[in-house]
Parts: structure tokens; sequence; C-alpha cells
């Protein structure tokens, strides 16, 4: 009998074949459940009883605690477990709850989901691309081991699952002005091989066994209170600091470098709004998200309107560089635009009067407005 007659019979969408029969060794008893494919009942607002139950892994970097304060005011402050393997400063601690939690230990993540009774898991624990190539096997052990644990964890909980990718994702032979959703993914460092090992293996799940995966290749993010965490795109969250500090900033990538930015408001907006999208309005799993590109000397330019006397000068890394060079110069998001009505709030001039007020230098703003 054609698969497609099967499916029908079963009652199930053709889109997801969960073979239930077949579970990771890790599901001892335990099936994962498929999410009907009409399932909307987050897209709804939600009562004290119905919101998910929130855990964030990797919590204590540049995006996970922007993340937190924006799902506290959407589902309450104790529906939010902010998670890490470092010790939260002071206000962090204070704003809600914190837990310990390593993401290469399954049995200390399976504790967490079980006695919290998490339905909502964003998985943002990695290294990142920088940093990454300088300890290969601490970041094929956190992004490709730790994903294993996360997805088995996801899977045998039904947990709905947000990881985010990455512009790095794709490499040197992807077309690179737009680059779209599906094309040529070969990057060459191990944070690019393990995003899209993970992009690969949380399509699996979804369609093997019914995980509620959801993932958007991020651009470069741009924060203003938070530090980023050894990437190639942080040039573009320092050159504030050092503007608004000291009035110059040395650049480690060259000057025409184009690559994919976004403001950290519009990428945490974009994750809640995929995480709520009803599940029939994504025709895919993965999807690019865009918001603007621009180049060291552009965005010099641009502080430069607001910073009469700033400088920028180049003293390139060539690792970060050859980097930089493979990855997207633009990305296509058309498919997040049409899907689930994502749109961006801030381009590049928004974007630096937001940085730069926000780094004090409110005085330097008005006087060259
Ligand atoms: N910041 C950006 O520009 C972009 C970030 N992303 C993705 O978003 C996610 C969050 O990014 P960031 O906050 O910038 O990363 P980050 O590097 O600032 O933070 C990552 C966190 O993971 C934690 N971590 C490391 N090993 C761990 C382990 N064994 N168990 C639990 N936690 C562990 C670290 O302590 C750190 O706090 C990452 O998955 C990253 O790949 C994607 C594209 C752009
Ligand atoms: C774009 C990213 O994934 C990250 N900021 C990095 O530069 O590694």
């Amino acid at each position: 009998m054609p698969l497609i007659r099967m499916l029908r019979r079963v009652g199930q969408s053709p889109a997801c074949v969960c073979w239930t029969s077949f579970l990771p060794v890790r599901f001892l008893g335990v099936s994962p459940r498929q999410i009907p494919a009409d399932a909307n009942f987050y897209s709804a607002s939600f009562s004290d009883t119905n919101h998910p139950r929130v855990l964030i892994t990797g919590g204590l970097g540049q995006l996970g605690v922007g993340l937190a304060n924006l799902l506290r005011q959407r589902f309450g402050k104790d529906s939010v477990i902010l998670s890490d393997i470092k010790k939260p400063p002071d206000h962090v601690f204070h704003s809600g709850p914190f837990i310990y939690s390593d993401i290469l230990d399954y049995k200390n993540l399976r504790e967490i989901v079980v006695n919290n009774r998490i339905t909502w898991l964003f998985h943002y624990s990695a290294l990142l691309s920088a940093i990454g190539e300088a300890n290969v096997s601490l970041a094929r052990a956190v992004n490709i081991t730790g994903l294993h644990n996360i997805l088995d964890v996801a899977a045998e909980h039904s947990l709905r699952l947000f990881v985010p990718s990455t512009i790095g994702a794709f490499g040197h032979t992807s077309p690179r002005n737009p680059t779209p959703d599906l094309c040529v993914q070969r990057p060459r460092t191990i944070y690019g091989v393990s995003k899209v090992h993970a992009e690969l293996m949380g399509e699996y799940y979804h369609y093997r066994y019914g995980l509620d995966f959801r993932c958007l290749r991020y651009p470069g993010i741009i924060s203003a209170d938070s530090q980023p965490g050894g990437g190639t795109t942080d040039y573009a969250v320092q050159i504030f600091h050092d503007a608004t500090k000291h009035g110059k900033f040395e650049c480690n990538l060259e000057a025409h470098t184009r690559l994919p930015m976004m403001y950290i408001d519009d990428c945490l907006r974009a994750t809640l709004e995929v995480m709520e999208a009803p599940a029939e309005s994504l025709s895919m799993r993965t999807y690019n998200i865009s918001a603007m590109s621009f180049t060291p000397e552009e965005l010099a330019q641009e502080v430069l309107k607001h910073v009469p006397e700033f400088q920028i000068t180049y003293n390139v890394d060539a690792i970060r560089q050859a980097i930089a060079d493979s990855w997207p110069m633009k990305l296509d998001d058309s498919n997040a635009r049409k899907d689930w009505g994502w749109k961006h709030y801030f381009d590049l001039p928004e974007l630096v009067t937001t940085m730069l007020t926000f780094h004090g230098s409110e005085t330097r703003v008005s006087q060259a407005n």
C-alpha cells in the first residue's frame, strides 16, 4: 500500500511520520507523543494555569537573560527557569528562578524537566564560532553531544523545543547574497557543522518522533546590556562600548566585510513569535530571519553621525576574517515573513541610536543633532 494511503488510514499528517515503535534507546518505555498538526493552544493569551513552563539552557550568555525577561513578562516570573553552568550575577539571581544545569549531564536535565513539569525548552548553550575554533573538542561536546541530550529529553517529555541556528550554518559554497532557506550548507567551522547537525537532527526528530522542533537562523545579534561570547560578529557590539568610552575602535574584520545583523529585541521577539505560531502555519521547521546587513565601515559612518570625533582602525584577525568571508552577506527570510508574519523593527540608524543612547552617550547624541 502506498505510504500516503497508509498514513491517511491511521489519521496522520503525511508531513510528520511518527514511528513511535522505533524509539531512541533512552526512551525507556516512554513514547514521544505527536503534537497534533492543528494544535494552536499556545497562540492564545495565557491564563495562570495553561501557560507554558519554560527552561532556558545556557541562559547566562549574551541572549539568555533578555529572553528570560521577555518570557517572564508574557508568562509570569516563576514560569521561566534560567539555567547555566556559570554563577549568576546578583541582579539575575534575584530576578526569577535560576538553576544549575550542565547539558552534558542527561540525568540532571531529565530531573529538571520532570521536577518542574517543563513544557517549553529554549536551548541556548553553545560555543560560538571563534571560540569554537579555539576549543574544537569542547565545542563538539557541548554543541553536538549536548544537543543530543536536549533532543532526547525534549522528545521523551513531549516538549516544544527551540534551538537557534545561525548564519554560520552556511559556507563558502552557499549562495551569499541573498542566502535562501534551502541551499548548499558546507560550513568549515565546528560551530557551523554543529548547527547544521542541529537543524537536521531537530527536523529528523520532528518527522520521525513528532517532536515539536522550531529553529531560527539568527544573524549576528547586537545587544546593549550583555557581552558577546566569542563570535565573529562580536565587533558590532564592541564598537559601541569603545566609541562611547574611548571615541575610537580597533576592528578585527576588514572594512568591507558585509554580514547580516539584528538588534536583540527583534531577535527575541522573533523567537517568541515562532514558538507561539500555530503548527499549521509552519511550512518548515528551520527559518532564516533577517533585519539589516552592513560592513564595519558603514557601521562606523553611522556612529560618526553621533560621535563626531569617532575613529575606526583595522587590525584584522585572520581566523575571524576567513569565517566571515564564508558567511552570507544577506539572508532571504521571505518564508518567515510569509508563514508566520515575521518583520523586523530595527534598521541600522535605529540600532545605532539605541545602542549609543544605552551606553550613556545621550549628551553626544543631542549635541550632534
Ligand atoms: N549571539 C549571537 O550573535 C548569535 C547566537 N546564536 C545562538 O544563540 C544561542 C545563544 O547565544 P549567546 O547567548 O550569544 O551565546 P553565549 O556564548 O554568550 O552563551 C552560551 C552559554 O552557554 C553556556 N554553556 C556552555 N557550556 C555549557 C554546558 N555544558 N551546559 C550548559 N550551558 C553551557 C555558557 O556558560 C554560556 O553562558 C547559541 O546557541 C548561539 O549559537 C546564533 C546566532 C547568533
Ligand atoms: C553569528 C553567530 O552565530 C555568532 N554571533 C558568531 O559570530 O559566532
